[in-house]
């Protein structure tokens, strides 16, 4: 539209008030979910609403007895194309979209001999359900709604005359309205918002399937992306949250309605609610703690790990990554990978905790912590594995492939010796661990481990020398062993870009190390290592976590 061009629109001739109730005459119902739909159309004809209706949805009236006009009948064309064209008809949108507000529109409505509709009631076919059963692309073109998007939008735009209503979930309020005059313009305001949401999100899902799976808009000079020109996401508002990181900033949380739960769809079930930073260690600790296979727990504070360790089961867990610094657990959030036991809560319960997350708790284990009036426990599914996350920046999104485990890189049958004898099967696995644990820490990351604990964590510092040292200081002075990186092993999330990094931890003493490699000095590390007698292996795969 150019800068000189006017949108053609005359100014109704009454204003509506937020309270102006319009009394409901004639109904339209076109639904696929038939839930509900004979009580409602029951008492719409009981308070003297004619009912109008399409195929299947009017058989469904007519079937119990109630007298209901078929749309066929209204428009004189029959419903064809298999059910493509049904309601795609002026007497039908018109009926729609005349503005009652207009003396005009009721004038033209009145010489064409077609009667307004007060209330519109649509549900359509169900495109994501279907999707999500795998079904062929026929099939998926065939649950593409056309006429019944047009309704909901048609009543949406014209809410100062029409309510519209999409949830079967509503039709309780609609009968109260209907019997107490109408709804007033403020609810079919809210109605025709929540119609273009319903809208709105379908065809997200339709846009999205089609330039994904059927017309694949990320091939760039013929090789594919993998991501298409357009992303569209839908969030459902869930808990509005107390505040933000910060007191002055508000704060919600939001819901996908469809793909793999997550901590956003966590049980609670016990506790003050969750807040802000109480969902983002969360979160932190959820994946940390599925990092590994056996039991497995994560403590974290601020998002980053100052506990971590596997054990033969959570309780073990437990008290290993506790010992990793007791210090900083004080007032962390834990997770972990299955039910918390009785022998864990008692572990648990001491130690000043904000949010404890796992599987699920045992009836003893849920006994001893519900007594603590503030800690929060949540029960949630395991996190996605795989998919794409995203992390708005100024002005836009980055959006990129989940960090996963790869079998070449992080398996360390396919680790490179670079110098000392082979591991034994113990440092091996503690090497693993390390390997796997480090990627929960904030880059430039070392994580020193023993016995498949962390025990000194470096995290979050600009240069890898500080992440070093600040490992094995904490190693030595947080649990009473000041030797404690003594024996241990260090894995690095990036190559050391020098060898001064390293030359710390040989100094405290650790035994092996593993580290992606990959660094123009990385002869001057391992030469380091070899002098220290220790074994470093290579991974060629990099973790950074930012
Ligand atoms: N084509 C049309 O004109 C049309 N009009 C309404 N529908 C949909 O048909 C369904 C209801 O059909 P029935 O009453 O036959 O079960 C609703 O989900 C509605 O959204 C249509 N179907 C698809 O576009």
């Amino acid at each position: 539209m150019s800068g000189t061009e006017k949108v053609h629109s005359t100014a109704p001739d009454v204003q509506l008030a937020d309270d102006a109730r319009r009394p409901v005459r004639r109904a339209l119902l076109s639904v696929f979910d038939k839930t509900g739909l004979v009580e409602l159309a029951a008492a719409l004809h009981t308070a003297g609403v004619e009912l109008v209706s399409t195929g299947s949805t009017a058989s469904t009236i007519a079937d119990a007895g109630l007298p209901v006009t078929r749309v066929e009948d209204l428009t004189g064309f029959p419903e064809c194309l298999e059910g493509r064209v049904k309601t795609l008809h002026p007497r039908v949108h018109a009926g729609i979209l005349a503005d009652s507000r207009k003396a005009d529109h009721l004038r033209q409505l009145d010489e064409l001999g077609i009667a307004a509709f007060e209330l519109v009631v649509v549900n359509l076919y169900p495109f994501a359900a279907t999707l999500a059963t795998g079904a062929d692309e026929n099939t998926m073109v065939e649950q593409i709604d056309i006429g019944g998007p047009s309704m909901v939008r048609a009543a949406a735009k014209n809410h100062p005359s029409v309510a519209v209503v999409v949830d079967p979930a509503r039709y309780d309020a609609v009968i109260e309205a209907v019997q107490t005059g109408g709804f007033t313009y403020a609810q079919r305001k809210a109605l025709a918002a929540a119609a273009f949401v319903h809208t709105a999100t379908y065809d997200v899902h339709v846009a999205s399937w089609m330039s994904s799976a059927v017309a694949p808009s990320d091939v760039v000079d013929g090789v594919s992306t993998g991501f298409p020109e357009w992303i569209g996401g839908t969030w459902d508002r869930g808990d509005v949250l107390r505040y933000g990181e910060n007191p002055h900033q508000r704060a919600a949380l939001y819901t996908h309605g469809h793909g793999p739960a997550g901590l956003a769809q966590a049980t609670q079930l016990h506790g003050k609610a969750m807040s802000y930073n109480n969902y983002v260690d969360a979160d932190a600790a959820w994946r940390a703690a599925w990092d590994h296979e056996g039991p497995a727990v994560a403590i974290i504070k601020h998002a980053n790990p100052c506990g971590i360790a596997v054990g033969a089961n959570i309780a073990e867990a437990h008290r290993r990554a506790h010992a990793t610094d007791p210090v900083s657990a004080y007032g962390g959030v834990i997770a972990a990978n299955g039910v918390i036991t009785r022998e864990a809560a008692e572990q648990i319960a001491p130690v000043f905790t904000e949010v404890v997350v796992a599987t699920g708790f045992e009836p003893a284990a849920l006994e001893i912590l519900q007594a603590k009036k503030n800690l929060r426990l949540l029960v949630a599914a395991a996190p996605a594995r795989g998919g794409v996350e995203s992390r708005p920046i100024s002005g836009g999104l980055l959006v990129q492939e989940r960090d996963v485990f790869q079998a070449d890189g992080d398996d360390p049958a396919s680790w490179t010796l670079a110098t000392g004898e082979a591991a034994s099967p113990e440092v091996l696995a503690d090497l693993a661990f390390a390997w796997k644990a480090v990627r929960a820490a904030k880059s430039n990351a070392i994580l020193l481990a023993a016995d498949g604990a962390a025990v000194g964590i470096g995290m979050g510092q600009v240069n890898r020398v500080d992440s070093c040292r600040l490992a094995v200081e904490r190693a030595n002075t947080l649990a009473g062993d000041a030797e404690r990186a003594r024996g241990a092993v260090a894995a690095s999330d990036a190559f050391f870009p020098f060898a001064d990094g390293l030359q710390v931890l040989l100094d405290a003493g650790v035994r092996a190390v593993v580290q992606p490699g990959g660094s123009i000095r990385d002869e001057e590390v391992v030469a380091a290592a070899a002098a220290a007698g220790v074994t470093m292996y290579l991974t060629g795969t990099r973790h950074f976590a930012h």
